[in-house]
């Protein structure tokens, strides 16, 4: 079945089958799934490079899985993924191919766009980035006035920030902690104000990381980041060439803003913005843990890649979280998904799986162009676990809805912890572990009684448990880990847009909110009518105006 003429989904007789066997499972009991296999634990887990995957606490059988793997088979996931390795346009409607694999493909690897091999310029750029990089650490690199580099601002958005500001926080214990790294990203002044107000302009460098060197926010932080450099250095447009570097595929815009092509880092439209972290957009990221780190990353991402490219069916992890997602939001109308990190590092992680996830999948259009009439991507959120669990987990406990989590813990605290704090760790996983455990078998009526509660509190202390969880734990969070961790989210999100029939790799839906704030700006700066404005905006722009005394 190709992407146009394929049968509607939820008409095939895989889906169909699906829905019959949901019906007969019924409200099936993970406590029943348990007690009838004892094996279950041990068995129903999977490993990945340096990540065990436990999948026991679903609400599925052998059968489940067999079935969902029919889908994936019958949809043309992995037709669609081995045209994505191959450098296929398999974002159809921006025509690009789509290769943030290529990214971290080793230096001899052979991929082809439009009959050139890609893989020599990423290896390209990664040497410039590597030598930027060791300049700027070993002081080499100097300001406008001559001074050490000790300050570095990145100022994207979206996927121009989001995945170098999470790394940086994941890695923390990997960088040279002498570097001040700053993410800026809101056209809400306070974001830049609070990132340079107490740095010094001679020791700061400015990181301009924008793919398409045209978003309103960027562009407009830029200049005044710009501004701001040049008034405290009270220097000339000379100096910008020692302070800005830009990452960007468009070349003529970076030299447009005054940027010296020489310091920009290169990128290709074949890398999504939500995919390109590891691309040069990384550069603040490899400035902070150094380029052996960022390669040891980027080696994590690729192992995982090969194995998303060759692991067979039964054994593919990514291919196994992306059936588990569309088995609750197309079979059991789960609306959401946590992402529970147990490490305080990972505390940007959901933030930067919410824009990949519902960037990617949040359409309703299939790539035939038609309506699609089932669930697509879920709404995608969560915090560091421990926090959330004295937040929002009653609601997943004892809530009405359903809501399928990912918890991802490690077994080592990171290396340079304060000796003092190690004891911690084995209380964050013990919390780990029963929160997982709490949720997967509940605690029934009679369990509450035995406990001498009183008669009338029994149903408010009962929990029914049977709320499906994965479980991800690695010996420690080191930079290939995390690379690990990104691909198999990268590849699971693949697996379901595709099993969805919807193009995961374009963006629509952001344009519209873009022209209509230029539109409406005038309205709120010199009142100008603005034609079609609608009544409720028209008052709220009046009200606006009225509050700021124009
Ligand atoms: O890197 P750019 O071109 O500035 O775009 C930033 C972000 O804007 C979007 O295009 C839309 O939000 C994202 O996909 C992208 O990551």
């Amino acid at each position: 079945m190709n992407a146009e003429s394929r049968t509607r989904l939820n008409q095939t007789p895989e889906w169909t089958a699906l829905a019959e066997h949901r019906e007969q499972l019924g409200e099936v009991q993970l406590r029943e799934l348990f007690a009838a296999d004892p094996g279950r634990g041990a068995g129903y887990t999977l490993e990945v490079g340096d990540l065990h995957v436990d999948y026991s606490k679903h609400l599925i059988t052998d059968e489940t899985l067999r079935l969902l793997r029919e889908l994936a088979a019958a949809t043309g996931v992995f037709g669609l993924r081995d045209a994505m390795f191959r450098g296929e346009k398999i974002n159809t409607t921006e025509d690009r191919a789509v290769l943030h694999t290529a990214l971290r493909a080793p230096r001899d690897v052979v991929i082809e766009v439009d009959g050139e091999n890609v893989v020599p310029g990423v290896h390209a750029v990664l040497d410039k980035m590597t030598g930027f990089a060791e300049r700027v650490r070993s002081g080499e690199w100097t300001g406008h006035t001559g001074r050490r580099i000790k300050n570095i601002v990145n100022v994207g958005i979206g996927g121009s920030d989001l995945g170098p500001a999470m790394a940086y926080e994941v890695l923390r214990s990997f960088t040279d902690r002498d570097l001040v790294l700053r993410f800026v990203s809101n056209v809400d002044g306070a974001d830049l104000h609070e990132a340079v107000r107490d740095l010094d302009a001679a020791e700061t460098l400015f990181i301009i990381a924008s793919k398409t060197f045209t978003t309103i926010e960027t562009i407009t932080n830029a200049t005044s980041a710009r501004d701001w450099l040049l008034t405290e250095l009270k220097a000339g447009p000379e100096a910008v060439a020692r302070h800005f570097v830009a990452l960007s595929t468009n070349a003529e815009k970076v030299s447009d803003f005054g940027i010296d092509t020489v310091n920009m880092f290169e990128f290709w439209d074949w890398v999504g913005g939500r995919y390109s972290y590891d691309s040069a957009i990384g550069l603040s990221l490899m400035i902070a843990i150094g380029p052996d780190r960022f390669r040891e990353m980027l080696d994590g991402f690729h192992l995982v890649d090969e194995h998303f490219r060759t692991a067979p069916a039964e054994s593919n992890v990514p291919l196994l979280l992306g059936l588990l997602g569309i088995w609750y939001g197309n079979f059991h109308d789960a609306q959401s998904h946590a992402v529970l990190p147990y490490s305080h590092y990972l505390s940007k992680f959901t933030a930067y799986l919410q824009q990949l996830d519902m960037e990617s999948n949040g359409k309703y259009v299939g790539r035939d162009g038609v309506p699609v009439d089932w669930q697509t991507g879920p709404v995608v959120w969560g915090t560091p676990g421990t926090n959330g669990q004295h937040a929002y987990y009653q609601l997943i406990h004892q809530g009405t809805k359903l809501i399928p989590a990912d918890f991802i813990g490690f077994a080592e605290p990171v290396a340079d912890l304060l000796p003092g704090l190690v004891a911690q760790h084995d209380l964050l996983m013990a919390n780990f572990f029963a929160q997982t455990q709490a949720l997967a078998f509940g605690k029934t009526p009679d369990e509450v009684r035995a406990e001498g509660a009183p008669e009338e509190l029994v149903p408010h202390k009962t929990f029914k448990g049977n709320h499906p969880t994965t479980t991800i734990l690695a010996k420690e969070l080191t930079p290939s880990v995390l690379g690990q961790l990104i691909a198999l989210y990268e590849h699971k999100v693949f697996v379901q847009g595709a099993v969805w029939n919807i193009d995961s790799f374009d963006q629509w839906g952001v344009e519209l909110g873009k022209v209509l704030a230029k539109k409406v700006e005038p309205a709120l700066t010199e009142g100008a009518d603005v034609p079609g404005l609608d009544a409720s905006t028209k008052a709220l722009v009046a009200k606006y105006r009225e509050l700021r005394g124009r």
